[in-house]
């Protein structure tokens, strides 16, 4: 029998009052891969995953964590279990170096306050900012604070990671080299799913692709079958090229 999927979500929901910000949502990130959730602003990307990490309950619908229902979960729950987060807005602790900030990761991860330095070391090593550590966090440039944060989640050694929005702000040159550490982080057992408007980081790194629009589930498949699906065009694609006059 085949692994279950790392992540499965089933029917998902979310009402906020009278708006339904996310619509019958099914969604599996099978064990070992990269994915990506790409959709225009307001589809319920940050809702998705909101729910996926217990920051917010469902309104209807069914989230497994390796098989198991998870549901409603606490974000502490997630953390536990092999959730960790990298959000898009940084915030490092003022006053502490780099290290010390991924060292805050490695100390409330999956498994506690064990081998702390070992995941520490770990997660600056895959992020490519060992050379980085000492220093203070504020004053980074934002490509260093973008791979600190990712840092920070790894160090947690989650089983899956979500990453919101790595490569925003980035340029080429500095999205080359987050994308080469997601495929290195992915390498080392860690599942990744991800948000990211950057269209030739997604279409590049990631295995399979959901696209939401407005809440429901438009389209699924390998970058690829995405790309070419004329929903995915007309609700995200086509609405990208107008915005750059194209
Ligand atoms: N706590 C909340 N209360 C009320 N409405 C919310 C709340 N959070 C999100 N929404 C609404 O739900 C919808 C989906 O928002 P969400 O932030 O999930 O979209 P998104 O795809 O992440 O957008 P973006 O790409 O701009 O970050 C939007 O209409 C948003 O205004």
């Amino acid at each position: 029998m085949s692994a279950p999927p790392v992540l499965e979500v089933r029917g998902l929901t979310k009402r906020f009052r009278g708006l339904v910000a996310l619509d019958g949502v099914d969604f599996a990130v099978p064990e070992g891969a990269i994915c990506g959730l790409i959709g225009p602003n307001g589809a319920g990307k940050s809702t998705l995953f909101n729910l996926v990490t217990g920051f917010l309950p469902p309104s209807e619908g069914e989230i497994r964590f390796r098989g198991a229902p998870v549901t409603g979960w606490s974000p502490q729950q997630a953390g536990r279990s092999g959730i960790a987060r990298a959000f898009q807005i940084a915030r490092p602790f003022p006053g502490l170096t780099v290290r010390q900030n991924v060292r805050i990761g490695a100390l409330f991860g999956r498994s506690g306050p064990r081998d702390v330095e070992g995941a520490t070391d770990s997660a600056l090593a895959l992020l490519g900012i060992e050379d980085l550590a000492d220093r203070p966090a504020e004053g980074l440039t934002v490509g260093h604070l973008r791979r600190l944060e990712v840092a920070r989640a790894l160090a947690a050694r989650p089983l899956l990671l979500l990453a919101d929005e790595p490569c925003a702000g980035l340029n080429p040159a500095e999205t080359d080299a987050m994308i080469a550490a997601l495929r290195r982080i992915r390498d080392g057992g860690v599942t990744i799913w991800l948000v990211e408007h950057d269209m030739r980081a997604v279409m590049g790194v990631c295995d399979r692709i959901l696209v939401i629009a407005a809440g429901r589930a438009i389209a699924e498949g390998t970058p690829g079958e995405v790309a070419a699906d004329p929903a995915v065009i007309a609700a995200y694609l086509g609405a990208a090229e107008e915005s750059r006059g194209a």
